[in-house]
């Protein structure tokens, strides 16, 4: 088993990455938990909702299930307020553990519900999509999306333990597993041009789903994501990097409607309009810029951007953008793979950039 910790100035957690870890969670819930809400949706809880049942059958409370709607179309309030009736109908106190079974969109909204109610409570992350488990079930950012923005009503609150159990990618589409592969690349634009290489070299194995390739990139993936929460919990400076692709991916997620295309699908994307903008502002070399767009490719996603009703509309889209300050824009870059800096850019290079990348 690999075991990756996170220091952040609200708590320390571990990270376990090992081949059945859903047989093994109840020893990450709190021993002192009053009941455990395991919050999934029915697709997952066809396939994995039984097995976690039986796990956390030998702690001494009660387990209730809330299965929420499948899809990013349903990463709203509604939802959340099923978690919520649930849980006060059952008068679960401040106590009870939430436990989030299921990919991105599941921990998302089950961080945020265990981020609200009463106050705060303490949940568990166990991340069932490639991208959950590299990416969104670490580093506590929480959220629900608004027709206006992705994301954009949230908050920060650290899972006590992620318990990623490698065996559940088995179930998991081709479609996905590209999708959670454009985060992985990420870290390797943002962070690391040795394991930026390293993915191209290993892309067959990583788009093949091999085991030992793919934990690989789960453990490298964690590392670095670890590394960057534990400098930066709450995104007030060095954080921002994890974005890169993002300015471009949030607009695409949004403008289409949710769900139209996966989230790590408009990722993947944006990373290559990320890096046809760091080749106009900050000297990124046109061959790298084809690395990024070869690779995105060979995962599997889309690379060609959506028009999104013209220019105006991609950039008011943009300019609803988390990290925008007074209205204006601010992009992550790479002057080099392996390096990002987050800075404003000259609108003609942009609209160059959507001119470009957009069909
Ligand atoms: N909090 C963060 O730091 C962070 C980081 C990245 C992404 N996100 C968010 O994550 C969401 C995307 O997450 P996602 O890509 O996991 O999508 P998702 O949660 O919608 O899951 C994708 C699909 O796979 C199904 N599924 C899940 N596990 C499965 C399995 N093992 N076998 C078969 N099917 C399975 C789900 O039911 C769903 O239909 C977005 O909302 C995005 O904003 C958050
Ligand atoms: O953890 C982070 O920080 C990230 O930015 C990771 C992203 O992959 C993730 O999609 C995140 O939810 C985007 O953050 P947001 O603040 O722009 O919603
Ligand atoms: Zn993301």
């Amino acid at each position: 088993m690999h075991v990756v910790n996170v220091k952040t100035p609200s708590g320390e957690y571990p990270i376990h990455i090992a081949s059945g870890r859903l047989d093994q969670i109840a020893r990450s819930v709190p021993a002192d938990a009053s009941a455990i809400v395991l919050v999934t949706n029915p697709s997952i809880d066809a396939l994995y909702g039984e097995r976690v049942r039986t796990a956390l059958s030998h702690l001494s409370c009660t387990v209730q299930t809330v299965l929420l709607p499948d899809g990013e179309g349903h990463k709203d309030f509604s939802s959340l307020n099923q978690v919520f009736d649930a849980m006060l109908q059952a008068r679960y106190d401040r106590r009870a553990i939430i436990v989030a079974l299921g990919g991105g969109v599941i921990g998302d909204m089950a961080g945020f519900a265990a981020a609200i109610y009463m106050r705060g409570i303490r949940f568990v992350q166990v991340p069932t999509t490639l991208l959950a488990q590299v990416d969104s079930s670490v580093g506590g950012k929480t959220a629900v999306n608004h027709p206006l923005g992705k994301n954009m009503i949230g908050a920060f609150h650290q899972p006590v333990a992620v318990e990623i159990d490698t065996d559940v990618l088995d179930t998991l589409p081709q479609r996905e597993i590209s999708a959670g592969l454009a985060e992985v690349i990420k870290y390797g634009l943002i962070m690391d041009a040795g394991f930026f290489a390293w993915c191209e070299s290993n892309v067959a194995g990583l788009v093949g789903r091999d085991p030992s390739i793919l934990s690989e990139a789960i453990r490298r993936s964690c590392e670095f994501k670890a590394e960057v929460v534990g400098e930066d919990e709450r995104e007030s400076g060095r954080r921002a990097i994890l974005n890169l692709g993002h300015t471009f991916g949030h607009a695409i997620e949004a403008g289409l409607g949710y769900g139209q295309w996966l989230h790590g699908e408009a990722v993947g994307c944006g990373l290559i309009m990320a890096a046809e903008l760091s080749n106009r502002v900050c000297g990124l070399p046109e061959s790298d810029v084809r690395r990024v767009r070869d690779l995105v490719g060979a995962i599997g996603c889309p690379v060609v951007a959506p028009g999104l009703d013209g220019q105006e509309h991609w950039i008011s889209l943009m300019k609803g953008d988390k990290k925008a300050e007074s209205g204006q824009i601010k992009f992550v870059l790479m002057p080099r793979i392996g390096r990002a800096v987050v800075q404003p850019v000259d609108p003609g290079a942009l609209r160059e950039v959507l001119a470009t990348c957009c069909e």
